[in-house]
Parts: C-alpha cells; structure tokens; sequence
C-alpha cells in the first residue's frame, strides 16, 4: 500500500497498547510498545516520515480510579482533576513508545531520535458532546458491577461493542492542535514524533490567551486525522483489536472489508454497522482524512498484522 516516501500519521489504539484486558500493568504495556515498535521502525526504515498518535482510554480511567480509591483510603489524598489525569497518561504512553521505538531504532542501526510530546487540543466548550458522554474509558465491568458504580459513584456507564460495561466520558471534537507548529519543525528535521496522545489534552480557549483543561477525552481516531491534515501527511494508519472493519460484526453473518469508499463508509454508518465510542469514530475519522484531499488513504488494521496491511496485504483500505 505505502510505496513511495510518504508522511504517515499512525494512530495506536489504547486497548490494542493494553492487548490483554486482564493484564493491565505498565510491564505488560511495555511489552506491547516494544513489538508495535517493530512495524512503525520498518517504516521509518523505509525511509518515510512517521509521526505517532496513541489513545489512552484504558490507561486515563485507571489513572482516575486510581487517585479515587487513595482518596477513599486516606480524605487527603487530592482528587486529580481529569485533564491533568488525560497528561499523565500521555507522558505514561509516551515514555513507552518512545522507549520502545528508540531501542528498535538502535537495534537497527537508525540514527534518529524520537520524543513524545506533551500536546494540547483546542475543543469548544459549547460542543453538545458534554452533555452526552459517549467515550468509554477504563476497565471492562459487568452489568451488575457496572449498575453499582452508576448508583455509588454517578458514572455515566454503557455497553462497549460486546465486550463488557466502560465508563463513558463527553468526547468533544478536535478544533486545533496547540504544539502543531513544534510537531511539524521536529518532523522537517527528520525526528520521530509521538504526538496526540489519548486525543491530546482537551483544553477550552478563554479568549484572553489562557488555555484551561476540561474533563473529557478526545478520541484519538479524530485527533489523528486532525494532526495529519495539518502536517499534510500522505497517509493514516489506524492500529485497533481487529485486522479488518467489518459490517454485521459480530454477528453469524459478518463480513470483512478490504476497501471501502467514502460512500460506502456512509452507507454503512446510516445502516448502523459501526459501535459508537469503538469503530464508529475510526471509519468516521478516515473519512474525514481521505476526504480532505485527493490521493489521501487510511489503513485500519491491527498491530499484529500492522507489517502485512502496509505492504499492502490485508486491513482495511479507505479511499476517496
Ligand atoms: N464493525 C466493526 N468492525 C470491526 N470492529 C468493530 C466493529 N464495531 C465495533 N468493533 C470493535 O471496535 C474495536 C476497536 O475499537 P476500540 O477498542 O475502541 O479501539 P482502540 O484500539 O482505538 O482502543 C474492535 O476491537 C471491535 O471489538
Ligand atoms: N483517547 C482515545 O481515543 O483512546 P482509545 O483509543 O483508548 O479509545
């Protein structure tokens, strides 16, 4: 799929980074970094530009859960508001990846260097999206583990694709990424980049040059698709759970997808394919990116077969 030098954004998913839901440690994150370090470093190899996005749902709800149980231990424990929450999460990731990327690079005799950047997205506080959260954030719970944290704690909790109760947080739009100017001078000068990361932190513009973080969690499908329309990149790699976008998933009758229109990823949106807070926002997302320009595509693929779908071999391709 990718032949010639291209700039590529590539957006990790944050339950693929946590690939088993069950072993949700910092080591066996890491583990996962060092081999989704493997296909981002044959690109950069190849000799393309590669900037990387990663979300952080997983990861920011149990930053959160975190300092609520300390604070239910000891009442002096502060409760840390949700934007700082969302920037420990990227610095967290970040430091994986950047770790990982950085030792794969070395390996390889690649003489780059790579940075993960704290990043701030611009979101408007009148987007309706606070008053309906939709972004699932955390761990998985059962129905009944789920109508007890509604009842205890006033969580918003919905269903997510099949696969257990999540904590749902608003998930406004991405209008501007504040550090886009620095990302693009450290990519002309040939760095690696790790920016975006769990959407960015959403902050509201007060109008007087002051940015002030707010409590939601961007999606990172849609941040991703932002920072490479910005850095005019060629290509948008999205790396998920699943190898390929399928329609009637989940279901005795579920096909999977090799390529798919802008059209047809309407088409099957009306016809409601795509789960909300999972793969809605990814297909919506690469939809967006190949529309904003001719020759643009989006890869959704994942991890594992990550290598594969870039040669062009398997995912799911979104042309114009
Ligand atoms: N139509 C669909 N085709 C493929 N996967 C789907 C579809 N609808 C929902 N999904 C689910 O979406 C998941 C990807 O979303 P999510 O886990 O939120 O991604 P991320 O890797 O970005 O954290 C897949 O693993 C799959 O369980
Ligand atoms: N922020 C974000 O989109 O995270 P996930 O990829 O974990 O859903």
């Amino acid at each position: 799929m990718v032949s010639k030098k291209n700039r590529i954004v590539i957006a990790l998913g944050g339950n693929a980074l946590q690939a088993n839901p069950k072993d949700t440690t910092a080591e066996s994150q890491l583990v996962t970094a060092k081999n989704t370090a493997k296909p981002i470093v044959d690109l950069i190899q190849e000799g393309h530009e590669v900037i990387i996005a990663h979300g952080n749902g997983p990861q920011v709800g149990q930053i959160v859960a975190t300092y609520e149980g300390a604070a239910q231990v000891n009442s002096s424990f502060p409760i840390m508001p949700f934007p700082e929450c969302g920037a420990m999460s990227q610095g967290y990731i970040g430091y994986h990846l950047q770790q990982a990327i950085r030792e794969e690079m070395l390996h390889r005799g690649i003489k780059k260097s790579v940075a993960a950047l704290v990043t701030q997205v611009v979101v408007d506080k009148k987007d309706p999206a606070f008053e309906n959260p939709t972004k699932p954030v955390g761990s998985f719970f059962t129905e009944e583990e789920a109508q007890r944290l509604v009842k205890e704690k006033g969580y918003a909790m919905k269903e997510d694709a099949g696969r257990g109760y999540r904590r749902v947080v608003p998930s406004p739009e991405p209008i501007d990424v504040v550090e886009a100017p620095i990302v693009k001078t450290l990519v002309d000068a040939g760095h690696v980049v790790i920016t975006v990361g769990g959407g960015g932190v959403p902050v509201v513009d007060n109008g007087n040059g002051s940015l002030e973080g707010v409590a939601a969690v961007i999606d990172k499908d849609f941040a991703s698709a932002k920072i490479a329309e910005i850095l005019d990149a060629d290509y948008l790699i999205i790396l998920t759970a699943v190898e390929k976008v399928s329609i009637n998933f989940n279901k005795p009758n579920q096909k999977d997808l090799s390529e798919l229109t802008i059209e047809d990823v309407q088409k099957y949106i009306d016809e409601g394919h795509f789960a909300p807070g999972s793969m809605l926002p990814k297909v919506k997302a690469a939809a967006k990116f190949v529309k904003s320009k001719p020759g643009r595509r989006t890869l959704i693929t994942s991890l594992e077969k990550a290598k594969e779908g870039i040669e062009g071999k398997t995912g799911t391709v979104i042309i114009s």
